[in-house]
């Protein structure tokens, strides 16, 4: 363990998307450094088997909502039940995000509007629900955004996903500056690929898609990031020791984008018969989770 077992202790982090993939990681890592946890997503089922499996290890230190991001009242009303039933946040971490790989021509507007809300909107609601609070008690936040290297380099076939990734980007920077004098605090990280169930089916459905999402040698050092790594990254931006860093998206991707596999340009030479099957496999996926949400 690179830092100590209780440095969190006294933090109380909330993490969206925090029952699966990356934010699960997240939830694990700071509750196992001495944080209490709050993870929120749309599938009661599944926040609550991550809460057990974590807290199974930690003791009682993961709690959840089921709560849909994209809704500015239901992210009130859960922020106002963990003031109420836990006490104040101190952190903040903007996971949650919908993602698929599709040619742009061909997007509908709901299938641009699920992804670039949940990203974009969700955010900031969840943000400016926790920002006011600390406002308006005079307390110290911190808020840390999973971005995208996309911030950078955009990426075609996944386009609302690098715009709203842009404007999270984008609010990270207006708000370290607006909010910097109430001691609050807003960074972000832009992971490369770290391999995760839910993004790999909406990202690599099919055979044909595959190019470079999954490809470890792409990356120059030559293996996937760890959720340990992420998390030793995410802890130090949450944690006191960051204090002084603010308005920062820092990047955790072995070189990957200065090397740059790490958009889906390979995806050019896909045919529309191709492109048809991807979408059927990533919309299995997405019905299948669909099924169990409970908000
Ligand atoms: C080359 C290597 C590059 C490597 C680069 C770096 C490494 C990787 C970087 C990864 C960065 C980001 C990753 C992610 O964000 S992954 C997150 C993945 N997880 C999720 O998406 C979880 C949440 N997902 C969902 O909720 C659903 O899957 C969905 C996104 C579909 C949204 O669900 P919702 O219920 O809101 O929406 P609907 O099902 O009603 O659909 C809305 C409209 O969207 C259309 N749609 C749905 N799926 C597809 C598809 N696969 N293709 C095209 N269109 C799709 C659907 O038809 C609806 O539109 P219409 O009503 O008009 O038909
Ligand atoms: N994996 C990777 O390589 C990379 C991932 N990222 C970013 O990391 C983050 C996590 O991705 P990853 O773990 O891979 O993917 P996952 O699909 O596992 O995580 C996305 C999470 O968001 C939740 N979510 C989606 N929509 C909503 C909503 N409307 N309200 C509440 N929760 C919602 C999902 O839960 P539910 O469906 O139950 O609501 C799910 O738990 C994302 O922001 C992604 O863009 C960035 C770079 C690389």
């Amino acid at each position: 363990m690179l830092y100590d077992k209780n440095c969190l202790a006294g933090k109380r982090i909330l993490i969206t998307g925090g029952g699966t993939g990356i934010g699960k990681g997240l939830a694990h890592h700071m509750a196992s450094h001495g944080a209490e946890v709050v993870i929120w997503g749309r599938r009661t089922q599944v926040l609550e088997e991550a809460a057990k499996e974590i807290n199974a290890e930690c003791g009682e230190k993961v709690f959840f909502q089921a709560v849909d991001i994209r809704n500015a009242e239901s992210v009130e009303a859960a922020m106002a039940d963990i003031w109420e039933k836990h006490g104040a946040l101190t952190g903040v971490v903007n996971n949650a995000a919908a993602n698929f790989i599709a040619p742009t021509k061909d997007l509908s507007p709901r299938g641009y509007e699920a992804i670039s809300s949940t990203v974009m909107d969700g955010a900031f609601f969840t943000t400016q629900a926790a920002g006011r609070r600390w406002i308006e008690q005079g307390l110290k936040g911190s808020v840390v955004s999973t971005l995208v290297t996309w911030i950078w380099t955009g990426s075609p076939y996944v386009v609302p996903s690098s715009m709203a990734k842009a404007a999270v980007h984008a609010m990270t920077m207006s708000l370290a500056v607006e909010w910097a004098r109430y001691g609050i605090r807003l960074n972000a990280v832009a992971p490369g690929p770290f391999p995760t169930d839910y993004a790999w089916e909406m990202l690599n459905p099919t055979e044909d898609s595959s190019v470079g999402a999954t490809q470890a040698d792409q990356v120059p050092m030559g293996r996937f990031g760890e959720m340990s790594e992420l998390g030793n990254l995410v802890l130090l931006l949450l944690s006191d020791g960051a204090d002084y860093i603010t308005g920062e998206t820092i990047c955790i991707d072995g070189g990957h984008h200065l090397a740059a596999p790490s958009t889906f340009a390979g995806l050019n030479s896909m045919t529309d018969a191709q492109w048809a099957q991807a979408k059927t496999a990533a919309k299995a996926a997405s019905d299948k989770a669909k099924a169990q949400r409970s908000v």
